[in-house]
């Protein structure tokens, strides 16, 4: 039996450059991991089954959890008869934007790489992930990337600076299609990639604050008020800089004053469930 990590992302940016044929959109974005993980527990079994226990409501026990896919596709791509029980705990909110469902099946196959000896490098089990979903191939490295294509093609970056990240997702669920199907792309306004990136490379916090952007922020807020509201919030408390992640409907906002972490946490939990007041890590998994 073993276990891994499984950390949430945030994204500091989401720039969308087209729509492409297949469907997809060709994005260019920059994430990081915080310190917000699930855990995931392989334990070997003898039955030849993949198997998935995880007690957290809305979230599958079958394989429409993307862990058992990510399972069920590395024992077919390497004929593996063993089987695997995956025991999730989930700690990150479900259909948030933070990546719970990719990082428990970016974690599965870090873990199932170990459990079965199977030797991949971070890179193919990324390649692997990519064929789960857009975010897997992130999943599996952590750290700070930048990602584009449709969000698998990854370029590593330097931790962002070190500050509190306070997390609030108002008790609204978001389908990342239909976020991506309301938006207009005629209409985006491009968020400033490029002093993201400057900012990571010079470790400015100021800079990462000022250069924050997402191009489905405006479209889930359309559709959601309540995350226009949660923004105000975090603003009114006191977070330097404040964003909703992926397609939602989860708002970040950074910190780096600890006195008013509290304040800000308290605040927010008066009229949303889910907060969590948590560190950047921008720590990348490295295989042996
Ligand atoms: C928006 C983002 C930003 O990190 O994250 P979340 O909000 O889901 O965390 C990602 O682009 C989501 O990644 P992920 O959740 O893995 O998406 P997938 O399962 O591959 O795709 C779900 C659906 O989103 C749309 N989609 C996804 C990625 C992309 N580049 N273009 C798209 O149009 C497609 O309609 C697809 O059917
Ligand atoms: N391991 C998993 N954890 C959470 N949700 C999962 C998992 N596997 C599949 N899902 C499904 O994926 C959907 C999106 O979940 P999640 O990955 O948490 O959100 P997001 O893509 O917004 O970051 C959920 O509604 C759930 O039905």
């Amino acid at each position: 039996m073993l276990y891994e990590k499984a950390p949430a992302k945030i994204n500091l940016t989401l720039d969308v450059l087209h729509k492409r044929q297949d469907g997809f959109h060709e994005v260019e974005m920059i994430m990081t991991t915080v310190d917000l993980a699930d855990r995931v527990w392989l334990r070997p079994t003898n039955d030849g089954n993949i198997t998935i226990k995880v007690s957290e409501r809305y979230v599958p026990n079958d394989r429409k959890n993307l862990a058992y896919q990510a399972a069920d596709l590395l024992r077919r791509l390497y004929g593996v008869r063993q089987g695997v029980e995956l025991t999730l705990n989930k700690k990150i909110p479900v259909a948030a934007g933070l990546a719970g469902g990719s990082s428990d099946a970016a974690a599965t196959l870090r873990g199932l790489n170990r459990l079965w000896d199977l030797r991949l490098s971070v890179d193919e089990l990324a390649d692997i992930g990519a064929k789960i979903g857009s975010d897997v191939s992130f999943c599996v490295y952590g750290g700070t990337a930048l990602a584009k294509g449709r969000g698998e093609k990854i370029e590593h970056l330097p931790a962002p600076p070190n500050c509190w990240v306070i997390l609030a997702k108002p008790a609204i669920s978001v389908s990342t299609a239909d976020i991506y199907r309301n938006l207009d792309i005629a209409s985006i306004k491009h968020p400033d990639t490029k002093g993201m990136l400057h900012a990571l490379h010079a470790g400015d916090y100021n800079k990462m604050c000022d250069s924050l952007g997402n191009v489905l922020e405006p479209v889930t807020m359309s559709l959601h008020p309540q995350v226009v509201v949660l923004k105000e919030k975090m603003q009114q408390f006191g977070a330097d800089a404040v964003l909703m992640s992926g397609s939602g409907p989860t708002v970040f906002g950074f910190v780096r004053q600890e006195a008013r972490v509290s304040r800000i946490y308290n605040g927010l939990k008066g009229f949303c469930t889910e907060v969590h007041a948590v560190r950047m890590t921008g720590e990348r998994f490295l295989l042996d």
